[in-house]
């Protein structure tokens, strides 16, 4: 099935000089003591993305997405197969809920994790106003979280993982609690933020329309336990614009390719 994903789209442009992350055939199982079963959350996966590539992965509710974001973070243990990120900082992480603090300013939140390393606090100012203005939240710099919306929120998230400048973003479902149009804003607030800050992206999705829409590939996962299916490229030139692509004929293509593969039967 992957190979015929493939063989439709055009070869891959030359990203970058080498692999960010390297995922070998990984399995991962949970063992619930309590009910003595074992659940296969992820099996024989094994991707590579390169430095500064943008790669959405899309799956069934359940067929392992989290888990691998998980791995790849670290906090994950007991894996057969082998996990590598080429990096010399530790991943950044943005979960669906945005995880502020609710108890510190816009400004505050964002300069967490410089003032949990104790970096200087003029240091910290400075990047901290860089990542206001990258995220559009200067007016809000003084707001307390329940004083913002729920895009702001999830902003304040993206700002504070891009604060202490790691090579490697990973992205839960960052958007999935957000309305439509909000969603479509932050899209193309995220691909600006990624075509200035050079990051290598893993972002997971329940919608094909957004992997389509950030992409440069799209990892299509089975039921559980998760496999790949699909490595696919998304061709559309960039920089993106979040409604045009959508007059594209090439986007509903894959849009349909996509869910064709999801719709397909899981495998024994
Ligand atoms: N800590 C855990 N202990 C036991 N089972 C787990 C644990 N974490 C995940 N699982 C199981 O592993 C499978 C995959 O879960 P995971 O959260 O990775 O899926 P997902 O694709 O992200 O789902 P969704 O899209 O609904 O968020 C599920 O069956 C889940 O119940």
């Amino acid at each position: 099935m992957m190979q015929a994903a493939q063989e439709k789209l055009p070869p891959a442009p030359a990203k970058s000089a080498g692999a960010a992350i390297e995922v070998n055939h990984l399995t991962k199982a949970f063992y619930d003591s309590q009910d003595d079963r074992v659940t296969v959350a992820v099996s024989d996966v094994s991707f590579k993305v390169e430095r500064g590539e943008f790669v959405c992965i899309v799956g069934p509710s359940g067929c392992g997405k989290t888990t691998v974001l998980r791995i790849l973070a670290g906090l994950e243990d007991e894996l057969n197969g082998t996990v590598k990120l080429h990096s010399s900082t530790p991943p950044a992480m943005v979960f669906q809920e945005a995880s502020v603090l609710p108890w510190l300013t816009v400004s505050q939140n964002i300069a967490f994790p410089l003032s949990l390393k104790g970096t200087p606090r003029s240091q910290q100012a400075e990047r901290v106003r860089e990542m206001l203005t990258l995220t559009g939240l200067t007016e809000f710099a003084s707001a307390l979280p329940h004083q913002l919306s729920g895009g702001m929120k999830q902003r304040v998230s993206v700002a504070r993982a891009l604060v202490d400048d790691r090579d490697i973003l990973l992205m839960d479902e960052p958007f999935g609690a957000l309305d439509e149009q909000t969603r479509l804003v932050l899209q193309q607030e995220l691909l600006r933020i990624w075509e200035t800050t050079g990051k290598t992206v893993v972002f997971i999705t329940h919608s094909v329309d957004e992997a389509l829409t950030l992409a440069d590939r799209v990892l299509v996962m089975s039921p559980r336990p998760g496999r790949l299916v699909a490595d696919m490229r998304v061709p559309f030139e960039r920089p993106r614009d979040v409604v045009e692509m959508r007059r594209d004929k090439r986007f509903w293509d894959m849009t349909y390719e996509v869910w064709r593969l999801l719709a397909s039967p899981a495998e024994a």
